[in-house]
């Protein structure tokens, strides 16, 4: 049952005989607030969790058909109707009508887990805890029931697990990477989707990475997160992305010595093609998709080509770590003139630097916008009146970041792309503030600036909350600026050709400019 009234969901697969029953409103929408059914006096034959149905995490997992019966009044239209756990999905009776009876079944498959079945054909099983099953290949974790469990009820006053939003599953890619290292635990504690708002954590690694991958969700288990409702491990992305309202892609393979990028974009291409082809076939129908693992604009359009029943629209490479970037070398500027001098010291922050648009590749074509930028709401070029500097210097020092980065630290930047990760989700959630945008590497097709169509490029966007955005449209050019724009439009242009052969355009031919560089390449 969930807060709003008894509950339902579709078509059933294979199925026990029916049982009468009574099914009453009770607790959270995720059972989150579940007693006793006996002493509550509901009886044991209520469908509402209690430490009987628990039964010690055995029940959990479980699916049942139910329908409401002989309740005219009360009953929803469809019938029969069944039980999608761990969420309800729909309503089977109305809010509100005390108990209602009803008959059950208990289903012997769901219909999602049977999905992953067929994909893997028959393999062997082991139970690991309630429903969930593991096998060699796939392991699906849940968190150990009595901390959840107990936490929720002893923690989580009423008030605050009413507010409580239906679970959202976030896949991640090279879960066991350094990057994920630290963004899981931000995901994992509120921190990105607020704390009201329940997460399950789908996390897809290799062969290679399987055992790291355990790791990593054991250290996520015993964080005791309120908010983490979930944990799987899987290698197969139709598996792992199933249902999957969030795609983080970070996994990928660095660069090695003696590798041409050409090949760099033909192996990880291959895997955003995969993994595209996947998020078609499984994901939510409106997944957001955000594509870090490098060379993140060319394997976004990959994968958005991949996946052509998705909105390309919903796909994105990810730039903010270089917005990011580009704000901090703004500030930390030795050229302030007194009025920035006077903002710091008023305590004004990063919070200040708007509108800031890095234009084009994740690579060191990449075009950080200073002429629409502001400080204060103040014209960069007015507040940092040393053209040069900004030209040279600071366009350089945003497009080179993560090589210095890595000459010093040995690897790539992994904490402050979480971090742009968490920036870049939070932008999409929450409405952009007035008078500033975001960048993001986003599909250029109906693009107002004229820069060419069928590209992932990083371009200035503003969002009302609901996870989609808009380009913006009041920005202006230079010549410098566009110059700019064009060098970096050709260098994704010639990445695109490159790949031809996993976008669907044919042949590749592979003619990629001289200086075609990640960030992190010297
Ligand atoms: N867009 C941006 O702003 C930034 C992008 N990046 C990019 O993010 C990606 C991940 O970085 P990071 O987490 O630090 O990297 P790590 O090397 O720590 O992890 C990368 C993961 O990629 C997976 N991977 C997929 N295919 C291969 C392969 N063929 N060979 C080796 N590993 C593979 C591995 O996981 P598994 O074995 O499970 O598949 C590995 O755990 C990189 O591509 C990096 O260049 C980094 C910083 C900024
Ligand atoms: O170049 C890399 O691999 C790392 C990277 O993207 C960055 O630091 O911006």
């Amino acid at each position: 049952t969930s807060d709003h009234g008894p509950i339902m969901s579709h078509d059933m697969l294979e199925a026990g005989p029916w049982n009468d029953a009574h099914a009453t409103l009770y607790g959270g929408a995720d059972g989150s607030q579940a007693k006793d059914t006996m002493s509550q006096g509901y009886g044991l034959m209520t469908a509402a969790l209690s430490n009987v149905l628990f039964n010690d995490g055995a029940g959990c997992g479980s699916c049942f058909g139910i329908k409401c019966i002989n309740a005219p009044q009360s009953c929803k239209p469809g019938q029969p109707s069944i039980c999608h756990q761990p969420m309800p999905s729909q309503l089977i009776a109305e809010y509100k009508v005390g108990i209602v009876p009803v008959q059950y079944r208990r289903r012997r498959r769901c219909p999602e887990r049977a999905s992953k079945l067929n994909k893997l054909g028959w393999t062997p099983m082991e139970r690991k805890w309630g429903q969930y099953r593991e096998t060699a290949k796939s392991r699906l974790r849940s968190p150990p029931p009595p901390r959840l469990a107990s936490q929720r009820r002893e923690n989580a006053s009423d008030e605050k697990t009413k507010s409580w939003k239906s679970l959202i599953n976030i896949a991640v890619s090279g879960a066991a990477g350094m990057i994920s290292n630290h963004l899981l635990f931000k995901l994992a504690s509120g921190e990105v989707f607020g704390p009201e708002q329940p997460i399950a954590l789908k996390l897809l690694g290799s062969e290679r990475s399987f055992q790291a991958l355990e790791g990593v969700a054991m250290e996520l288990e015993d964080s005791l997160y309120p908010l983490l409702r979930e944990v799987s491990i899987g290698i197969d992305p139709y598996e792992v992305f199933q249902d999957a309202e969030w795609a983080l892609l970070i996994g990928a393979k660095p660069r090695g010595p003696g590798m041409e990028r050409a090949d760099l974009l033909d192996i990880n291409g291959q895997i955003f093609a995969e993994q595209g082809k996947a998020l078609n076939a499984v994901a939510s129908r409106n997944v957001k998709v955000m594509v870090v693992g490098n060379p993140c604009n060319t394997n976004a359009l990959i994968c958005l080509k991949n996946a052509p029943d998705l909105p390309a629209k919903n796909f994105h490479a990810l730039t903010r770590l270089d917005e990011n970037r580009a704000k901090c070398q703004m500030m930390m500027n030795q050229k302030f003139t007194s009025i920035l001098q006077l903002a710091l010291k008023a305590g004004v922050f990063y919070d200040k630097v708007s509108k800031v648009t890095i234009w084009g590749n994740h690579s060191t074509t990449q075009v950080p916008d200073f002429l629409n930028a502001k400080i204060n709401g103040i014209s960069v070029k007015e507040v940092i009146t040393d053209t040069k500097w900004l030209e040279e210097e600071f366009t350089e020092s945003v497009q080179k970041r993560g090589g210095v980065l890595i000459q010093k630290w040995g690897r790539s930047s992994a904490a402050s792309t979480a971090v742009s990760i968490v920036d870049a989700i939070r932008s999409l959630i929450t409405p952009t503030p007035p008078g500033d945008w975001f960048s993001s590497g986003v599909y250029t097709d109906g693009n107002p600036y004229g820069i060419a169509e069928d590209i992932v490029f990083s371009m200035p966007c503003r969002s009302e909350g609901n996870g989609d955005y808009e380009l913006v449209k009041e920005v202006i050019f230079d010549d410098y600026l566009w110059k700019r724009i064009k060098k970096t439009e050709a260098e994704l242009l010639a990445e695109k050709r490159c790949v031809g052969h996993l976008t669907g355009e044919g042949n590749a031919f592979c003619d990629l400019p001289e200086d075609t560089m990640l960030p992190g390449e010297q």
